[in-house]
Parts: C-alpha cells; structure tokens; sequence
C-alpha cells in the first residue's frame, strides 16, 4: 500500500493556466496545462535557465504564483497562505537539493531525523524511527553517530534523502540530486530515488541534467523558455 493510500487520499498534481512571475514583473513560467498522476516518477529537463527549477518550486508551493492553480489532490496550494503552504509541505512532500542543506556538525542520524525537533512531541518518536529506517533502507547505519562533515557526496546525498522521507511524505521533489555526485554514486543516488518511490508508491517528480536519471522516470518533460512542452 501506498504512503497516499494509507492516508486515504490520493494526491493527483493538477496545474492549470499557472503564471509565476520575478518581482519585476518578468514571465519565468507559464504552464496552460499539466497532470501527473499519484504514484508517477516524472523527470523535468531543459536548457539552464528555462524554468526548470521555478516549475518544481511552484509544485512545491515554494513559491506563490502571479496566477494560475497548482493542486495536489484536494488541496490547492496556489490558493494559500505561506504558512498553509509550509504545512502542507511539511506533512506530504519531501525535498532533495543538489547541495544536501544538511547541517555540518550534526551526526547522519541528527540530519535525517531534523524535523522531530520542530514537531509535535506526539509525533517525535516516529520521525526519529522512520530516520533511522530510512538511514538503514540507504545503507547508512555503520556511519553511526560520526558528523556528516566527514561523509563523502553519495552519503551525504543519502542522508538527504532519508531526511526527505522521515515524516513519510507522498510527495518527493528533487532539484538535480545526482549534480554533485560522481557517476557511480549518482547511479546509486537514481536507483534509490526510483525504487524509493515505487515502492511506496510515492509521486517523484525530478529536475536533472542526467539522462541516467530520465531513463528511470515514467515521463520526461521538457521545459523550454519558460514552457513545459506537454
Ligand atoms: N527569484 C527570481 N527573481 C528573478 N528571476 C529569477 C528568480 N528565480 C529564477 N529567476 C530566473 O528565472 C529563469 C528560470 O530560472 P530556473 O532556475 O527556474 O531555471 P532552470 O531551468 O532551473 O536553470 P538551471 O538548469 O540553470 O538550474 C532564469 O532566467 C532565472 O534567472
């Protein structure tokens, strides 16, 4: 059973007529028209500077659009406030970065399990232990209690990547997460971002340059000057 199906819910992502603009006032993205069913892995690609980024910070309702709906399921994040929208991310959608964001001086674990020190303290216990599932699912627990500093980019990536899963999110959105990496352990990084979802049934939706990525997805979509070409 999926993390969605477990919830009851089915998180659909629907975009329709979305328009993000710069504080100038300049276009950076215009979608007329995109769905991605739950439980899809969709790779996103295209020249530097097309909008490729702004795309998954709008799905991520990182951003607030100049127009336009970005829904997933019933709940329609263009609609919300920010506050609204930090929850929604929160309790549904897990982010991996090209350059990790962790904290430096935190062990794997302190990284991965980092939200139970903002949650409820109902809800502590089962981020910590889904951490350290996630930690053990990436091959991560022999690294124990040592600082994240002195890991190399593959498990610094991991580590990410088990901290975007501690609150079991339907949801993962990843902005080029094999960039850093070199190829053996961005070819580790695909597989496990892939068989993360599937197994899960979890929505992933990509950003990357690398075709090893794409060829793991369900669909690519190419964003060219500010247009997804679906
Ligand atoms: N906050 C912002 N204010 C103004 N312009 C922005 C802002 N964020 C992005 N842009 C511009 O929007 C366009 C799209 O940027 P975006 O980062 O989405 O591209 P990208 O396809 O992800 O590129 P890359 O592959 O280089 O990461 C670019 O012209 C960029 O300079």
């Amino acid at each position: 059973m999926s993390a969605a199906e477990a919830r009851g819910v089915s998180l659909d992502l629907q975009v329709r007529d979305l328009v993000v603009r710069s504080r100038e006032g300049r276009d950076l993205l215009t979608v007329a028209r995109l769905d991605v069913p739950a439980g899809s892995k969709i790779g996103i690609r295209g020249p530097s500077g097309a909008g490729k980024s702004t795309l998954l910070f709008a799905i991520a309702g990182l951003l607030k659009p100049a127009s336009g709906d970005v829904s997933w399921g019933e709940h329609r994040i263009s609609d919300m406030r920010a506050a609204e929208r930090a929850r929604f991310r929160r309790e549904n959608v897990g982010l991996v970065f090209q350059d990790f964001l962790l904290f430096e001086e935190l062990s794997s674990l302190g990284n991965a399990a980092i939200a139970a020190r903002y949650a409820k303290a109902s809800t502590r216990r089962s981020i910590v232990a889904s951490a350290r599932a996630g930690l053990a699912r990436l091959g991560l627990e022999s690294l124990g209690g040592r600082r994240v500093d002195s890991f190399s980019g593959g498990e610094r990536q991991r580590v990410a990547v088990a901290r975007a899963l501690a609150n079991d999110p339907a949801i993962i959105l990843a902005d080029e997460p094999t960039a850093s990496l070199d190829r053996a352990s961005a070819d580790r990084m695909v597989d496990d971002l892939a068989s993360l979802a599937s197994e899960s049934g979890r929505t992933l939706v990509a950003v990357s340059h690398d075709p090893a990525l794409h060829e793991r997805m369900d669909w690519v979509i190419d964003v060219v000057d500010g247009r997804p070409l679906v």
